[in-house]
């Protein structure tokens, strides 16, 4: 008997078929209507017809009737700084007045302002932090999510981020990739001594980091006035030879030969790329390297989308992210990042759908377990609380979501 039959469903999934979908196949959904699926043990064992379906496994006590509503994959949230202390209202107002986000970050606020607020909270306090985002997540369809730490910039600190995303972990149903980005800005105390704290993530973090498997992944802050090309490329290789897997924030303010890296080692995405050039696109074309577009980012920040469009076209596999974060983009909503992607960076809906599910979890390494619904895969999916897809970037600026399933167990419903 299974434990879980959603019936009548307008089923809409990429299919899997062993590598990120590129060029014309990021286009295209499966489509079942008046779809059914089966879950046993938290994961789909059958998936089709209602009338099939019903007639195999009717003798369920769980049946969930979707009413015709849209069933789609649970979004993966390949990009995210969720564990953080307090907002940053008050720099997105100095934004709006005109101040850079570089402006500000030189100037002691930005990351260094969640820093200062981030080393005097417990790890208790994060990971109730953390928890709390989680709930807010799952409402907004998110049920794999990447979790940055970045905001401890020390020894001490950085592991703290990492245990306190290690312990919610063992109290959430939420999948979490943890990365480990202690070079995500200059920590104060290091400001004239750059090389001092390279060392320090390279030759002390790093090891210790992989040692007790604290991340998954090494990323690193890619920028002019940030790191260097050649400071991430060692920090990246450290990571590498730790068995970490690893990305890079690169080609956000400027271009300087951040994606481009792609080409001189492994990575598994590079992530933002607004300014990225045509020597960047060929890299990522040529080693296979994803690009996660965080359209968020780019709306508050009131810059100049990536160029999806050009992206797709060129054969690179694309991914969509939030970027959560108190300062850049302070949204945990995947279909925002859906809507802006179709509505600014040329993405056609299908493409927009695959680079949240299936493409994002190729991009965490979770594509065996999560991002299409398929036989064999989790049962984690959202029901929308209309009859097709297209309402994500149609109906923009609402919540689209009606109910969410982790495994599938309810985790969010609209009316409760
Ligand atoms: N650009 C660097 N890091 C984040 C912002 C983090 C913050 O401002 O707190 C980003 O991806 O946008
Ligand atoms: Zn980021």
């Amino acid at each position: 008997m299974v434990d879980l039959l959603l019936i009548r469903g307008n089923i809409f999934t990429p299919i899997d078929d062993g590598k990120p979908k590129t060029l014309k196949r990021m286009d295209e959904l499966a489509s079942i209507e008046d779809g059914a699926i089966a879950v046993k043990d938290g994961v789909i064992v059958d998936i089709g017809k209602t009338d099939d379906l019903f007639k195999k496994h009717r003798d369920t006590k769980n049946i969930v009737d979707a009413n015709f509503r849209a069933v789609l994959p649970g979004f993966v949230d390949p990009h995210t700084h969720a564990l953080f202390v307090g907002t940053r209202e008050k720099e997105f107002d100095m934004r709006l007045a005109g101040k850079s986000y570089m402006e500000i970050l030189n100037a002691g606020g930005g990351i260094l302002n969640s820093v200062k607020r981030l080393r005097s909270a417990t790890i208790e306090q994060l990971r109730d932090e953390l928890k709390k985002r989680i709930k807010t997540f799952f409402e907004y369809g998110t049920t794999t999510l990447e979790v940055k730490s970045g905001y401890g910039l020390d020894f001490e600190n950085e592991i703290k981020m990492l245990t306190a995303i290690a312990l919610t972990k063992k109290e959430t149903p939420m999948d979490i990739a943890a990365t480990f980005i202690g070079a995500h800005a200059i920590p104060e105390e290091f400001k004239d001594k750059k090389e001092e704290y390279v060392k320090l993530v390279v030759e002390r973090m790093i090891p210790y980091i992989a040692e007790h498997k604290l991340a998954e992944f090494v990323d690193v802050f890619c920028e002019e006035g940030v790191y260097t090309p050649e400071e991430t490329l060692r920090i990246i290789e450290a990571g590498l030879k730790h068995s970490l897997k690893a990305k890079i924030h690169a080609d956000e303010i400027a271009s300087i030969g951040c994606s481009e890296l792609a080409l001189k080692t492994k990575l598994s995405s590079c992530d933002h790329l607004l300014k990225i050039k045509e020597s960047g696109i060929e890299a990522l074309k040529q080693s296979g390297t994803m690009a996660t577009l965080l359209p968020i980012t780019a709306f508050s920040l009131k810059e100049e989308f990536a160029d999806g469009r050009r992206l797709v076209d060129s054969g690179v596999g694309v991914a969509l992210a939030t970027d959560f974060n108190p300062g850049s983009s302070y949204s945990e909503s995947m279909p925002f990042a859906i809507t802006l992607a179709v509505l600014n960076m040329g993405l056609t809906p299908r493409e927009a759908i695959v680079a949240s599910t299936l493409n994002s979890a190729y991009v965490l390494g979770r594509e065996k377990l999560v991002g299409s619904l398929e036989v064999g895969k989790q049962a984690d999916f959202v029901l929308l609380k209309e009859n097709s897809y297209l309402f994500i970037p149609y109906h923009a600026g609402v919540n689209p979501i009606y109910a969410v399933y982790k495994r599938g167990e309810r985790v969010f419903s609209a009316g409760c």
